[in-house]
């Protein structure tokens, strides 16, 4: 009680009546509400859960120190003793005390820990400045209340499994023009085939559709002129994002920029402006409540809620979308693609199992996926050798903080080298070499593979870009045999890029499989 009516009067002062935008600041506060619900959860077994479908639940126990997997049937009930796991001596250091500050120490788990909270922070850097609306868009604001309140629109708005299952049509549908290109030269035998751009067309078409209901790659194009700007201007953008002035890493070369590229971008970040401002226009002009797309869903918001739901926000979260949403998703299935090409022993795994597991001449569907375990492993594999996030996204210290013993000052860059633990000898057997079955029997500590980051900051769009990883990939191992364009395998070097993309655009020799004709056969409508 004492230490909180100090760190009330510190924070907050004598005067003052506590208000929500003052929580953030008050962490014991929160360790003791934490600790709370620690020690008595209001719902010691959380609510019953059912499995709609058989499926495994795996995980790791701290007690044995090893990877578990159990099966478990459709209609199972699950209770989840959270109670139990509260007071577990093996995760919680003297389990039955009320302890807040023990929310404070490095030792507890992952969101809970402080280190998590100080360095949920993002540098300011000039593509924040410019691109990032003044660092108020998801992925360039500060920590903070701001911050949160993207987050809750993102979670609630447009990543909950709700509105993921409402856009599901929109990946089949952008999936299956992907397959009927791969097949145009590819029904009587194999054809050599680019695959980096098909990728990128189809994770630019999914999210412009989810976004703005607009395709602008490939057939089907409407507004041919509007088409061509976006284009240009996404290829711009990525380029962009990823465009560092090497001042902002290290003091010494501040020099070598003279402000060139903060020029580029103010330049650029306004034309982008503009183009989105035309879309959130025509849709609040034509106002198609029924339409479904994220920026209709958003202006309804607006229309209750003004003052949240402002045009640069709706034009923040566009953005970040086609940014963080598009490259990263495409990048990762050229790499899988590859290791496939490079391991047709996987490959040939990958077949067996969809082929037993998916009715015969059924076109996987995002249903199945929970079946493939293997198709998992093999995303998982990739992710761990090629993660598309390297460095993730640099963080930055909001306090001073010790990381695995060294003092960081606040306001210190934090790059975490998420490609370098993933192949760290020390976490991983045979580290370098592609081998999806690791992932088979649980690889123990499920928190050495990072792709997505970790905690506060971790990516929202998670959920989002495996479904489109695996029912991509599924479809593409289910419809065509995969050959290598020589004998030699496929070069694996790595290129720059915010998004580590791959040095040469992967090019392969595909053959349409018997399964491909039925799809081509039915309308978009029956599959
Ligand atoms: C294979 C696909 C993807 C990968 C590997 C990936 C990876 C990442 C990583 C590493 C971060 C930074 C985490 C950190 O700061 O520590 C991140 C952040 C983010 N990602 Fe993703 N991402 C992917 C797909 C997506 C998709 C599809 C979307 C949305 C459509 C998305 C939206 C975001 C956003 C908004 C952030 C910023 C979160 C914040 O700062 O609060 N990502 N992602």
């Amino acid at each position: 009680m004492k230490r909180a009516t100090i760190e009330l009067v510190n924070e907050i002062g004598q005067e003052k009546l506590i208000d929500e935008p003052d929580i953030s600041k008050l962490q014991y506060l929160q360790g003791i509400i934490s600790e709370t619900l620690r020690l008595y959860p209001a719902a010691p077994m959380l609510v019953p859960h059912m499995s709609s479908n058989n499926c495994t639940v795996e995980g790791y126990c701290k007690v044995v120190i090893r990877a578990f997997r159990y099966d478990i049937p459709r209609d199972t009930m699950l209770l989840v003793n959270a109670w139990a796991l509260h007071r577990d001596p093996n995760v919680w250091d003297d389990p039955k005390s009320f302890k807040p500050e023990g929310f404070e120490g490095d030792e507890v788990e992952e969101c809970f820990t402080k280190n998590d909270i100080v360095l949920a922070n993002r540098p300011r850097l000039s593509v924040g400045r410019h691109l990032g609306y003044n660092y108020t868009t998801m992925v360039s604001a500060p920590y903070g209340d701001h911050w949160r309140n993207l987050r809750r629109i993102s979670t609630l708005e447009i990543f909950s499994t709700n509105r993921l299952n409402m856009f599901l049509g929109i990946r089949r549908d952008e999936v299956k023009y992907l397959l009927r290109k791969l097949s145009k030269n590819s029904c009587q035998g194999f054809a050599k085939v680019e695959l980096k751009s098909m990728f990128s067309e189809l994770t630019f078409n999914i999210i412009m559709r989810m976004v703005a209901g607009k395709r602008y790659y490939g057939e089907d194009v409407k507004d041919v002129e509007e088409a061509r700007e976006f284009r240009e201007l996404a290829s711009e953008v990525l380029k962009m994002s990823g465009a560092t002035n090497p001042g902002e890493f290290v003091a010494v070369l501040r020099w070598i920029d003279h402000g060139g590229l903060e020029k580029k971008l103010k330049g650029f970040a306004k034309r982008t402006d503009v183009f989105m401002q035309g879309l959130i226009d025509e849709a609040r002009n034509k106002d198609e409540e029924g339409k479904k797309t994220m920026i209709n869903h958003l202006l309804s918001l607006q229309k209750s809620q003004p003052e949240y739901y402002t045009d640069q926000i709706i034009k923040g979260l566009m953005l970040v979308l086609i940014l963080a949403g598009t490259d990263t998703t495409a990048v990762t299935l050229e790499w899988a693609m590859s290791n496939l090409i490079n391991h047709p022993d996987v490959l040939k795994k990958a077949r067996v199992e969809l082929d037993t597991q998916i009715e015969q001449d059924k076109w996987i569907d995002e249903q199945d996926v929970p079946k493939l375990h293997y198709l998992q492993c093999i995303i998982s594999e990739t992710f761990r050798l090629c993660p598309p996030g390297p460095f993730l996204l640099p963080h930055s210290s909001s306090n001073d903080c010790t990381i695995g013993g060294y003092d960081i000052p606040r306001d210190t860059m934090l790059l975490v080298n998420a490609w370098a633990i993933h192949r760290d000898l020390e976490l991983w057997e045979d580290a370098t070499n592609f081998k999806p079955e690791r992932f088979e029997i649980g690889e123990g500590d499920p928190h050495k593979l990072m792709p997505f980051g970790l905690g506060r900051r971790a990516c929202p769009g998670a959920g989002l870009a495996q479904r489109t990883l695996s029912l991509t990939l599924g479809s593409l191992i289910q419809c065509f045999e995969w050959e290598r364009v020589t004998k030699e395998k496929v070069d694996m070097a790595e290129g720059n890029g915010l998004t580590m993309p791959k040095a040469i655009p992967l090019e392969a020799m595909c053959k349409a499989r018997p399964i491909m004709h039925k799809i081509l056969s039915k309308s978009m409508n029956d599959i």
